[in-house]
């Protein structure tokens, strides 16, 4: 065997959706005089997470809507940023809030999330928004496993009855893909770190996605030949001396037997972010009660 696989470019995914997006802001605005507003928090000075915190603002603006960055000092205290959410849930020029995770030390995330109004909840992390994907109702859907989805769909039309397996178990990604998967009437296993044989587990596996945050993990050898393989994994690690971005799967040889699979950079990472702005879209739309746009929900 030992074919090349099919290469699912993320970044020019995603550039169409934010194109889409950016038509339908328009016409948002010409129709109704709405403009969809996304407001993101940031706590602290994680130069990683003040890099994507200013790519999602610039990709925000691009797409017509509007951006409001909250930055805040590392000794911000839980009252204070409660208080924050308080006011930006009331504000009615506010769609969509997200919180950059993760929050410094003595915060609580968990809090913090769940005081977000659900319908402003672009991340899609408040319980009522799990609650309601786990069980097929409306819900505001987390935006990697979205832009995974949409990625999956639109190479392999269908997902009835193939065999999924995610690996990685984590509230962000693992959990909210698996439930989508199934939802498409996949069979889903949620593999993990202490799965026994995941090897064996991965082999099964017509779409495997790949959310454990280890750089590298999965060989090509544990991939079945033909599958669709989505690499979640985002890992600065030193090779050569350089600082380089690789992704949870070994894509060298992961590459040779896969029949599709997506590289990092340039494969999820791009489409979480026009997720979020599909979703502030969305709640703009849920917001003035009026549909939801065509073809950004699941
Ligand atoms: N409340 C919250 N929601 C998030 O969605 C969220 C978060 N917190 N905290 C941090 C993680 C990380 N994340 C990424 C988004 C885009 C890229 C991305 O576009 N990556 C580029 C490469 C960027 C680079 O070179 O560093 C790529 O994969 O091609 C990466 C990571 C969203 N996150």
């Amino acid at each position: 065997m030992g074919g090349t696989a099919e290469i699912i470019d993320g970044k020019a995914f995603a550039a169409g959706l934010r194109a889409q997006i950016a038509e339908k802001v328009a016409a948002l605005k010409d129709a109704h005089g709405l403009t969809p507003g996304l407001a993101v928090v940031l706590v602290g000075e994680d130069p990683a997470s003040q890099v994507y915190v200013r790519s999602k603002g610039k990709q925000t603006v691009e797409v017509g809507m509007n951006s409001y960055e909250h930055r805040l000092p590392e000794t911000t205290s839980q009252d204070e940023l409660m208080a924050l959410i308080a006011r930006l849930n009331a504000d009615p020029s506010v769609h969509g809030i997200l919180v950059q995770l993760p929050l410094p030390g003595g915060l609580d995330a968990e809090a913090v999330i769940n005081a977000i109004d659900p319908a402003k909840d672009v991340d899609g992390f408040h319980i009522l928004n799990v609650g309601r994907l786990g069980t097929g109702q409306k819900a505001m859907v987390p935006c990697t496993p979205l832009g995974c989805l949409m990625m999956l769909r639109d190479h392999l039309g269908s997902l009835s009855g193939l065999n999924a397996v995610v690996v990685g178990r984590s509230n962000i990604v693992g959990k909210p893909m698996a439930q989508l998967l199934l939802a498409e009437s996949c069979t889903v296993t949620i593999a993990h770190s202490r799965t026994r044989d995941l090897a064996a587990v991965c082999r099964g596996a017509d779409i495997l996605v790949a959310a454990v945050g280890r750089p590298e993990m999965i060989p090509g050898d544990w991939i079945k030949p033909g599958a669709t393989v989505i690499d979640v994994g985002i890992n600065r690690i030193e090779r050569d001396g350089r600082n380089v971005l690789v992704g949870d799967v070994d894509f060298a040889s992961a590459v040779q037997v896969a029949g599709a699979i997506t590289p990092v950079p340039g494969g999820v990472g791009p489409m979480t972010i026009a997720c979020l702005l599909a979703n502030t879209l969305t709640a703009a739309c849920r917001a003035a009660g009026l549909p939801d746009p065509e073809g950004l929900t699941p």
